[in-house]
């Protein structure tokens, strides 16, 4: 608060509590005193919102993480329940080494520090779909803890800027997922699906660093990259592969932070941001009416882009943590000269063996490719979010040999364009959904090459137009279509003779330009060839000509 407002404020206690002192029931007016001295101080103009997120990330494994039933999204209703995840007695959990490596691998690429030891814990609560009644999760040492994501926004008018960013992250534990509830309205039922249950989960816990909807959204596609690259969770939000729950509160700048809602399994990116952004303003608006926010857990409604209230977070907090009696402290080795003799190494966890096989991660993925490529930041980001892209461009860059910022254009705006238009991931590229050749052999560099040299060396008029045609007219071949929608390079020499002569008789200046010296003009009337011939003019040979024709 700026010194002259911290003045009139202090101005005003004094007159308070002047004024209440001097009255007799003094218990009551020291609360209304609380109250006015409160709204005085805090100025709700001036609040910003703070993000906390806690992502739960599910392993990429084929088993879950106790017991050796497979993982799997679609399958029939309770066909993939060992009597472990049922919680049928008797039964005891075995810890699965490879989510134990995704971990690790996480941790690493989220620069954590991972813990050689840590413990897992029993939180419980009461829910249908958690047939034991507890979860097994890391309270007291969780296997990664103080690492940080840097992630990136696009700011500026033209959103070219790229603004590098860091959130911390508190932790990364181990535990549980629970069931499924589904519910059946219409006969007041509901069914129990287990096959989630015990499937291994990471969950990521950031600390509150974050300040909008925006910012949360590019944390969590980073992350998302991040896990897709390592392998260690696919990140399919849709599938609930990847849940986050915002918690979002508003202070001033400077200030403690205020009370905490959390929005509960938000399970889309573009939901995250809104919800966040509807929570921040919920939260000032209640403050600006002198309201109070409350500590509670709130569900996202996309329908109507409003949180709603779930529970009063309060009276939820016990969970009556206790250690996990059937599992061992989690022991994982620095190196292989560190591991205890006698010990299994194929049993073993060990961190240095998981960091030689680190993948380069989208950070280091997009700075290569602006070094080596010398394209904009931005075309970075855009290669590198959609997947197969990097590999895609760069396949057609070798075939092609053509310059990258000349391929990146067409990368960028027609593929990805038709793309997007018609619905199909870049990953997809070799599934056709006609059930045709067009889209492989659209998007096959091989063909790029077929078609490039005989449509245009200079501009993209041509290939584009082929491309479109492609997409118009499934199956044909691009030299099939080059020939019936006349789009090949115009290289009959006479044709091209008297599209130059003409150009050259109705630009006298320009040729006298020319033939004093400046041969740049020599392009301005090239550019008028091409024109006329919808920029399909072998540009070698009208140079030539053009050449002959202003010497
Ligand atoms: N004042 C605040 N405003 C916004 N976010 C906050 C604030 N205080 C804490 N957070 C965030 O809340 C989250 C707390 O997560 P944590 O797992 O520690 O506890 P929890 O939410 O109480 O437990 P649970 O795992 O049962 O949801 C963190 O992501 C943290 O950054
Ligand atoms: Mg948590
Ligand atoms: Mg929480």
């Amino acid at each position: 608060m700026p010194a002259i407002e911290t003045e009139i404020c202090h101005f005003f206690n004094c007159v308070l509590y002047l004024f209440f002192s001097s009255c007799p029931q003094s218990t009551c007016v020291h609360l209304l005193m609380d109250v006015l001295s409160f709204l005085l101080h805090s100025d709700p103009q001036r609040l910003v919102g703070v993000v906390g997120l806690e992502i739960h990330a599910q392993i990429n494994s084929k088993t879950k993480l106790f017991s050796g039933s497979p993982v799997g999204f679609s399958a029939p209703p309770n066909s993939l329940v060992s009597f472990f995840d049922a919680s049928l007695p008797g039964t005891l959990p075995v810890l699965n080494k490879r989510c134990v490596e995704a971990a690790v691998m996480t941790g690493l690429a989220l620069k954590c520090t991972v813990n050689k030891k840590s413990f897992f814990d029993r939180k419980h609560y009461f829910y249908a779909d958690l047939p034991a009644g507890f979860q097994i999760t890391q309270q007291r040492q969780p296997i990664a803890v103080d690492g940080a994501l840097l992630y990136s926004l696009l700011g500026g008018k033209k959103r070219n800027q790229v603004i590098q960013k860091t959130v911390r992250i508190k932790q990364i534990q181990l535990e549980q997922d629970s069931g499924k509830s589904l519910h059946d309205d219409l006969r007041s039922q509901t069914f129990i699906d287990l096959n989630r249950a015990g499937v291994g989960l990471m969950e990521l816990v950031m600390e509150p660093d974050m300040s909008c909807g925006e910012e949360a959204a590019a944390a969590v596609r980073e992350l998302q990259l991040i896990l897709q690259a390592l392998g260690t969770c696919q990140g399919n939000m849709a599938e609930g592969q990847m849940r986050v729950d915002a918690n979002v509160s508003v202070h001033e700048p400077g200030e403690p932070l205020g009370v905490r809602a959390e929005v509960k399994n938000i399970n889309s990116i573009r939901y995250l941001a809104k919800a966040i952004d509807f929570e921040i303003q919920r939260q000032i608006d209640i403050l600006q009416r002198g309201g109070v926010v409350l500590k509670e857990t709130r569900a996202y409604d996309s329908k109507s882009g409003e949180t709603i209230s779930m529970r009063d977070k309060e009276g939820l907090q016990d969970y009556r943590f206790m250690p996990e009696p059937n599992l061992p402290p989690l022991i994982v080795y620095t190196d292989n000269a560190s591991l205890p003799p006698g010990i299994d190494v194929r049993q073993a966890v060990v961190v240095e063996a998981i960091r030689k096989r680190l993948p380069e991660l989208p950070g280091v993925k997009r700075d290569r490719l602006v070094r080596s490529y010398g394209i904009l930041p931005e075309h970075s980001f855009t290669l590198v979010n959609e997947e197969g892209l990097v590999e895609y461009f760069e396949e057609v860059l070798k075939a092609t040999a053509k310059e990258p910022r000349k391929v990146i254009g067409w990368v960028t705006n027609d593929l990805l364009g038709h793309l997007k238009e018609q619905n199909i991931p870049v990953s997809q590229r070799s599934v056709s959904r006609t059930g045709n050749a067009i889209i492989p052999s659209c998007l096959s560099p091989r063909l790029l090459l077929v078609y490039v040299p005989a449509v245009t060396h200079t501009s993209h008029v041509g290939l584009t137009q082929v491309f479109q045609e492609m997409w118009r007219s499934p199956g044909k071949a691009a030299q099939q279509l080059i020939q019936e929608k006349d789009l090949g390079l115009v290289a009959d020499t006479n044709q091209l003779h008297s599209i130059c002569q003409k150009v050259v008789d109705s630009h006298p200046h320009e040729v006298d330009a020319i033939r004093n010296g400046n041969k740049k003009v020599l392009n301005k009337l090239m550019g008028l060839v091409q024109k006329e011939t919808k920029g399909r003019a072998d540009p070698v040979l009208v140079r030539a000509i053009l050449q002959d024709k202003t010497s």
